[in-house]
């Protein structure tokens, strides 16, 4: 692993906000937020409701408007919750947060206000106190960024200073006190929360990039694919797809080693990264296989894409420790376009592995357009991704 300064920094700018996310890596967290979410609302929910004979039993006059305040609460945290679970983006995911924490605040000072605090308090309604350090233990559970947790931590405090100014007791000794204390756990929270995130996004990194290339795997290459595929397909736009092998890759290897064969496949992947579009899905499918999905992309624009890349590898020199010459090398492509409303994404890969085939056949260095009239391949010369796809 590479512990270089900007391998920190960009492992600093990931946690303090979620612009520096994969969308995939969104895409996940939000799935595992909105579980959290839904969980908490109607955890919470119930347990305010159950919390009311409590009231009952050991405050006197106040428990009916906090009975009528806790069944406002838990109504609004089951709306939240059957809400957020009707939705899976992240955004949906962050303003759930935010009306959780909004409406969870509103009760603190709404009981506070009915309780009367500090003129009428006793050891029981003391604890309404300690709601807004409940609160934030209780977000914990969330893999926050250190922007969204300390957007989270401010609205808990303002809360509270709103509570303590409207009681008179900003100023003691005692509010001073709890601030502090109240800090200090914020602090521990956020640390928790980014700690979470950060666990979560090295196992995803685990999980999904290829550990030589850094891009992505199989698994994840072909599952965020099909998403693609399926959404540009709704919407008739075309879909190209660039399969890339490295030619006489073995020769590399044989002659001057894994190790070169290793810096070899970094440099191309690195080269391509540096030509692909923010939209575009780049990653190893196996070996010195690649492959390139260009979404919205005609079959025209994939030609020229390929045509750059191709040069771009040709024109490559790679320096291997211990080689006096740099290494050159070049690499064949299989193009194919979906422009097909019903087509399927098993079989443009299909039609770019049969392009691909050409290609090599044609003499290596050159890139083939998948040509219905073409279909001469024999079943033996298909690859196995047909299952992997569906
Ligand atoms: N160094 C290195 N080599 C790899 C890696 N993965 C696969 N290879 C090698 O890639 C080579 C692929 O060789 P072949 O499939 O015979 O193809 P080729 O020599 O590139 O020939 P053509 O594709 O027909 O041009 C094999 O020698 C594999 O060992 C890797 O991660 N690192």
């Amino acid at each position: 692993m590479e512990l270089s300064l900007s391998y920190y920094k960009a492992q600093l700018g990931e946690l303090l906000t979620a612009k520096h996310h994969a969308s995939a890596f969104s895409t996940t967290r939000a799935t595992y937020l909105r579980i959290r979410i839904v969980a908490l609302c109607y955890l919470w929910a119930a347990l305010c409701i159950l919390w009311i004979p409590v009231d009952a039993l050991l405050l006197d006059q106040a428990s009916a408007p906090l009975a009528i305040l806790r069944l406002k609460l838990s109504a609004v945290l089951f709306f939240i919750g059957w809400l957020t679970s009707q939705r899976s983006t992240l955004n949906a995911c962050r303003n759930a947060i935010f009306a959780l924490v909004v409406s969870l605040n509103l009760f603190y000072m709404l009981t506070n206000h009915a309780l009367g605090y500090p003129h009428s308090i006793d050891a029981f309604s003391y604890c309404y106190n300690l709601l807004p350090f409940v609160y934030v233990v209780i977000l914990t559970i969330l893999p926050l960024t250190v922007k969204e947790s300390v957007c989270v931590m401010l609205i808990i405090a303002v809360s509270q200073i709103y509570v303590d100014a409207q009681s008179g007791a900003l100023l003691s000794f005692e509010t001073f006190t709890l601030y502090w204390l109240q800090t200090v756990i914020g602090f521990l929270v956020i640390w928790t929360q980014t700690s979470k995130l950060h666990m979560m996004l090295r196992l995803y990194r685990h999980a999904t990039l290829d550990p030589l290339t850094g891009i992505y795997n199989r698994r994840m290459l072909l599952t965020l694919a099909k998403r693609d595929f399926e959404n540009t397909r709704t919407k008739s736009r075309p879909y190209s797809v660039l399969l890339m092998d490295l030619d006489r890759f073995k020769r590399v290897n044989d002659r001057y080693g894994h190790h070169a064969g290793d810096i070899v496949l970094q440099a191309f992947t690195q080269a391509v990264q540096e030509t692909q579009r923010k939209s575009d899905i780049f990653g190893r499918f196996g070996g010195e296989e690649f492959i390139l999905f260009l979404p919205k992309c005609s079959a025209d624009n994939a030609q020229h894409v390929a045509n750059r890349i191709m040069a771009l590898i040709r024109d490559m020199r790679i320096e291997v420790e211990g080689l006096s010459e740099p290494l050159k090398v070049t690499i064949s492509i299989g193009i194919s376009t979906s422009l097909c409303k019903d087509d399927d994404l098993s079989v443009i890969l299909e039609q770019a592995d049969q392009a691909l085939f050409k290609a090599k056949n044609s003499g290596r260095d050159q890139s083939s357009t998948y040509d219905r009239v073409d279909e001469l391949i024999e079943e033996g010369q298909k690859r196995p991704w047909l299952e992997l796809v569906n």
